[in-house]
């Protein structure tokens, strides 16, 4: 194991220090686009005024030959086009393919210093982190980067889900992870041929209401299949510091299921999700900013238990020093979204100088 007295300094001479903290801004989507895909490409000045995070996609979904087009696209959108306070990720091809290497050098060199984070797919346990780590440090050291690119691992094979806890610790340049419901299943041999959501297969059932009739009055309930795996990845995260996304919902139609897919995740903690069509990020924005009546009533218990401490009734419901740090959460995420969008700050009750 490496001094834990070195972990934050630069793993290359020339390299930047560190972060100590992870930045959280407003993440509520990050928005997947094709960079190699002119049409897409034109959208994106117009997407990166709604979503919080833009990310040109090198893995899955772009085919072999089109993989250097989505570089250089993605090397051009850094290059050409202001996103403002939008943040740039990119998704690298797999640690084992014949293109990661001239993804990470290219796209340092060309654009690290408007890169945020790098998103690493099919990570299985700290070695792939590590590797992602001293690589960097030597590219961003020769092309004289400032700031330092951190890392986002996709948390989509058994292996992956198993060393979840120490590819959460593995780098001071873990911003965070996603859910990768797609890979996973296919890693777990589930039987399954969607990206995300529920399968109406996973059931519990209850009793018969007669050893004759097997069939009558009983009463199936679908279960979650991600919950254990989305449950650990929270923990794994919120316990290193670092951020947990959910992932892809591909069902673009199913705009129903895909709310309710990404509200099981935002109340499990996850401070985000995918957005793979502009009609998900609409979707993403309303799940993963807090409901304004539930924000109002943090508020209140807030301005009611000025020292958080102690027992109080508030409309009928016990408060204590638990709920109150409850509170805090919902109250500190809504200030921070209002920073960014004025709506929601009329909606949240802040003044604008609170705001
Ligand atoms: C398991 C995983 O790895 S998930 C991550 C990998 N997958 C991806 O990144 C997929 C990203 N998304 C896409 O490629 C597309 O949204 C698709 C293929 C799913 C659907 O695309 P389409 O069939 O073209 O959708 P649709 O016809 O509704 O598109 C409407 C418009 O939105 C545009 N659009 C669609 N998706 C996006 C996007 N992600 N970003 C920007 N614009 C988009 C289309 O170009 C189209 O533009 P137009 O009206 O000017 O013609
Ligand atoms: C997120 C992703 O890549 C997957 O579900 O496979
Ligand atoms: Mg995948």
């Amino acid at each position: 194991m490496r001094n834990p007295r070195d972990f934050l300094k630069p793993l290359c001479v020339g390299a930047p220090d560190p972060v100590t903290e992870i930045p959280f801004p407003p993440s509520r989507m990050i928005h997947f686009f094709d960079a190699g895909n002119e049409k897409m490409r034109a959208k994106l000045p117009d997407i990166a005024a709604k979503a919080d995070i833009v990310l040109g996609n090198l893995e899955d979904a772009v085919p072999v030959d089109r993989k250097e087009a989505a570089r250089a696209g993605l090397v051009e959108v850094g290059k050409t086009i202001d996103l403002g306070s939008t943040q740039l990720w990119t998704r690298v091809n797999a640690l084992d393919s014949p293109w990661v290497l001239e993804d990470l050098t290219t796209l340092v060199t060309e654009i690290g210093d408007k890169l945020d984070v790098i998103m690493v797919p099919k990570v299985e346990g700290a070695w792939d982190i590590h590797y992602m780590d001293r690589l960097l440090a030597q590219l961003e050291s020769r092309a004289g980067i400032e700031k330092p690119i951190l890392v986002h691992a996709i948390l989509e094979t058994a292996q992956g889900v198993t060393n979840v806890e120490e590819i959460a610790s593995a780098s001071p340049r873990m911003q965070g992870m996603s859910f990768g419901p797609a890979d996973l299943a296919a890693s777990r041999r589930m039987k399954t041929t969607r990206v995300g959501g529920g399968h109406p297969g996973y059931q519990t059932i209850t009793d018969p209401t007669s050893a004759d009739d097997l069939e009558t009055g009983r009463v199936r309930s679908q279960q979650d299949l991600w919950h254990y795996s989305i449950g650990r990845m929270v923990d794994a995260c919120t316990a290193n510091g670092i951020l947990p996304f959910y992932g892809p919902f591909g069902d673009i139609k199913d705009t129903v299921a895909c709310e309710v897919q990404f509200r099981a995740a935002f109340l499990m903690g996850c401070v985000g999700t995918w957005s793979l069509h502009p009609v998900q990020i609409d979707i993403a924005k309303k799940v993963f900013s807090p409901d304004p009546d539930e924000v109002l009533f943090a508020k209140k218990v807030i301005e009611a238990i000025p020292d958080g401490r102690g027992v109080h009734m508030i409309d009928g419901k016990m408060q204590d020093d638990a709920t109150w740090k409850q509170c805090k959460v919902m109250v500190d995420l809504a200030q921070m979204l209002a920073e960014k969008d004025p709506e929601l700050a009329e909606a949240y009750g802040f003044t604008p100088a609170a705001a």
